[in-house]
């Protein structure tokens, strides 16, 4: 069969199990691009998957002319997630993907369908993921509700502020990242009661992020931890690699940062004093860094932080009312909200949201709605930094009681940015 071959209506979609799962990463590696052979593709998606399971990967097949053949596949990690309100059961989708000679014939929106009702049917209440492009994901209902950056700062004008805070009672050590594994998982582990967007981090998880083959390194050292230590254990680390350069003016290495994670304001100081003062190098790169990182008020300068802004997760409601009424609000509010929601009708309807500072109401209404907007307007004002005012703005969400959504986003507001920081 052939792309010219169009057919856009259901395809079947279904389960499938470890041993079949090699197909699927096939198809998934070849659409991500993955670039090397299929086995080492699995290679690298087994630890992961085999601690998660199988049950929860759907594939779309192509059943005509007798033998099945999977032509594209989805699938969903039972993550909790720091939501506002606290850590909730979050399906983080990943391994989408579509044979190239299939696609843009249904075969994701047939796989989107069946994913969401499973989601749905489980009790799950959010789904979240990485878009690979943000094109995709809005059409079935996922918007984009955290902001993430990249950084760069060159080492000349990275200097801290001279008042950033200190306490005498940290150290800093540095090791290879898999010596100080237990203060990286303890650090971590307070910071995800903190921030929102984290995600508890399983032994799996860990191996991926601590990961350090020589040969996937791409031309940079090994994976070191620089961790800050206080009277009562660790209270921050960094993970980085280096790169060294030498050129006729001068060195000019680069020390990329994976991952900074730090629970009291002196360890950020401390942390950034390492990294930004490393010996031989000319730039600082982050490859992953909040909005509202502290390092954007530390820096003497902090106009040299150059950053790019980017989309990290797009968020799901797929139980509207469920996810609405365990939400914290920031402030009182009352509104009529008619949702559409192509891709799981049961959100489509009319909703009366009453909030207030101890909880939340949500029921089915007959109202005259304060607002018409869909699911996926919901999904990115969420985290509580992607306003419904702007959707409005943009004419995609219709307000029918002046103010109304801005008094929506006043109570779903939050002053502290999400921040994810793990490609799943
Ligand atoms: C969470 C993750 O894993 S992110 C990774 C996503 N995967 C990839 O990017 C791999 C490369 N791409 C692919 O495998 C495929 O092109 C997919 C999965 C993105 C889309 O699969 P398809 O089967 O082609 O999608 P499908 O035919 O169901 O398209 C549904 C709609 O989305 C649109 N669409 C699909 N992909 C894209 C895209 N990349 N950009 C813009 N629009 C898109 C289609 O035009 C169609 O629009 P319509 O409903 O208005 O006609």
């Amino acid at each position: 069969m052939t792309t010219s071959d169009r057919r856009t209506t259901e395809w079947t979609v279904r389960g499938t199990d470890r041993e079949e799962y090699g197909e699927a990463a096939r198809v998934i590696g070849e659409a991500l691009l993955a670039g090397d052979d299929p086995d080492t593709v699995l290679e690298r998606m087994r630890p992961i998957h085999d601690f998660e399971g199988y049950e929860r990967v759907r594939v779309a097949v192509d059943d005509t002319g007798g033998a099945e053949r999977i032509i594209g596949a989805t699938n969903h990690f039972p993550f909790e997630m720091h939501l506002p309100g606290g850590l909730r059961p979050v399906a983080g989708v990943t391994g989408v993907g579509v044979w190239p000679t299939y696609r843009r014939r249904g075969v994701l929106s047939s796989l989107m369908r069946r994913q969401l009702a499973d989601i749905h049917g489980a009790g799950g209440r959010y789904a979240a993921l990485w878009a690979s492009e943000g094109a995709i994901y809005g059409r079935f209902g996922y918007g984009p509700a955290v902001a993430e950056t990249a950084a760069w700062v060159e080492r000349t004008h990275a200097a801290l502020r001279p008042d950033a805070p200190r306490d005498p009672d940290l150290t800093v050590h540095l090791a290879h990242s898999s010596e100080v594994r237990a203060d990286l998982e303890a650090v971590h582990g307070e910071v995800v009661r903190t921030r929102l967007g984290q995600v508890p981090r399983t032994a799996p998880w860990w191996d991926r992020a601590l990961r350090d083959k020589p040969e996937e390194r791409g031309g940079k050292g090994r994976l070191l931890a620089v961790v800050v230590r206080g009277p009562r254990g660790p209270v921050g680390y960094a993970l980085y690699r280096t790169a060294g350069k030498w050129e006729s003016g001068g060195p000019q290495g680069t020390l990329h940062v994976q991952e900074v994670r730090a629970t009291v304001p002196a360890a950020w100081t401390l942390l950034y004093e390492h990294l930004l003062d490393r010996d031989l190098i000319a730039r600082i790169e982050f490859e992953f860094m909040a909005v509202d990182d502290p390092l954007v008020h530390l820096l003497a300068n902090p106009d040299r932080l150059v950053r790019e802004i980017f989309t990290s997760l797009w968020v799901r409601l797929v139980d509207v009312p469920g996810a609405l009424a365990e939400r914290t609000y920031t402030a009182p509010v009352e509104a009529v909200l008619a949702v559409t929601d192509r891709y799981a009708p049961w959100n489509a309807g009319t909703w009366s949201l009453k909030a207030g500072l101890e909880g939340a109401r949500v029921e089915a209404t007959d109202a005259a709605p304060d607002v018409s907007l869909d699911v996926s307007h919901l999904g990115a004002a969420y985290l509580g930094r992607t306003t419904l005012t702007g959707y409005g703005a943009a004419g995609l969400a219709t307000e029918h009681t002046p103010g109304a959504l801005a008094r929506l986003d006043a109570a779903l507001y939050r002053p502290d940015a999400a921040f994810n920081g793990v490609i799943f």
